[in-house]
């Protein structure tokens, strides 16, 4: 069987464990608005969460606060048991968030390569001390990005691996997809947060990523996905749970089959009935 006739049951050699994380009484405000209000939530260890809600209903407020890009207004997130809420990003991501973003961050003249390992810079010796005098250690540290490098792309796409130095601006919105969630990778996450990864793509190049994230997903045993998705059979195929958000609220979770049969979600898509 190959990746592309597996469904998502079929993928479960999986085992999914207790919290990864516990969010408590999370309320973030813009103003007057209220983006986060009070959610209460859980992450599972292993699981692939999909969040759901209608546009503004907090979905990549709430990655935006779990990976310290906003400091939340009161609440908490505990991540393998420690307070989240005050942390910097680099001090969450160098505990093992990491995440893609809604709109594309690669810097189109750039490699494959260098928009890879730019995503790990944290990680990095990059002192000039370190680049001009310890030339041995540097070209080491370089190889050992190439294999890194080399190993995920292999995971996603073989082809990319040949192209790694070539300009990110020459390759397809699939590929481009590929690379972005591959620099997330890099830092081998614990956590990984997919930010509406089909966006701008078709159906068939939407299907060719999920296929390729489930593989991943095989492929790295201890990683989590929460994954923010507008496409209904995106989630019915790769999440094992849902939860929906609306006004910064949840007010559903479960299955695909439950969230959909669930009529209070119904009504936050579908609007009351008159
Ligand atoms: N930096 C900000 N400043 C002010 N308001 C913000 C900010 N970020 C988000 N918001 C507001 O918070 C609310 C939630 O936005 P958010 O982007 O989290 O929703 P979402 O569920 O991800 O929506 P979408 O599905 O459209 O991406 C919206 O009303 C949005 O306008």
């Amino acid at each position: 069987m190959n990746a592309a006739t597996m469904n998502h049951a079929q993928h479960a050699a999986h085992t999914i464990g207790g919290k990864l994380v516990g969010v408590t009484d999370l309320t973030m405000r813009f103003g007057g608005l209220t983006a986060l209000d009070q959610l209460n939530m859980q992450i599972n260890e292993g699981e692939v969460l999909g969040l759901l809600g209608p546009n503004g209903s907090g979905k990549t407020t709430f990655f935006n606060v779990l990976t310290g890009l906003y400091k939340a207004t009161s609440g908490s997130i505990i991540y393998k048991g420690q307070e989240v809420i005050g942390q910097t990003p680099q001090e969450i991501y160098r505990s093992g968030v990491a995440r893609t973003f809604q709109r594309s961050r690669l810097s189109l003249p750039l490699t494959v390569f260098d928009n890879i390992v730019i995503g790990d810079y944290q990680h990095m010796n990059h002192g000039l001390f370190f680049n001009l005098f310890q030339r041995k250690a540097f070209r080491a540290e370089y190889d050992s990005y190439v294999s890194k490098v080399e190993a995920l792309l292999n995971i996603f796409s073989p082809p990319l691996v040949a192209r790694m130095f070539e300009p990110v601006g020459t390759f397809t919105m699939i590929d481009r997809r590929r690379i972005e969630v591959c620099r997330a990778l890099l830092s081998q996450p614990r956590l990984l947060l997919l930010d509406e990864p089909s966006a701008g793509m078709t159906h068939d190049e939407t299907e060719a990523l999920m296929d390729d994230i489930l593989q991943v997903r095989g492929k790295l045993e201890n990683l989590t996905i929460v994954l923010i998705e507008h496409e209904m059979n995106v989630i019915e195929r790769i999440t094992d749970r849902c939860i929906v958000f609306n006004y910064g609220k949840k007010i559903a979770e479960g299955t695909y089959a439950e969230i959909t049969a669930d009529p209070n979600v119904q009504t936050a898509y579908l609007g009351e009935a008159e």
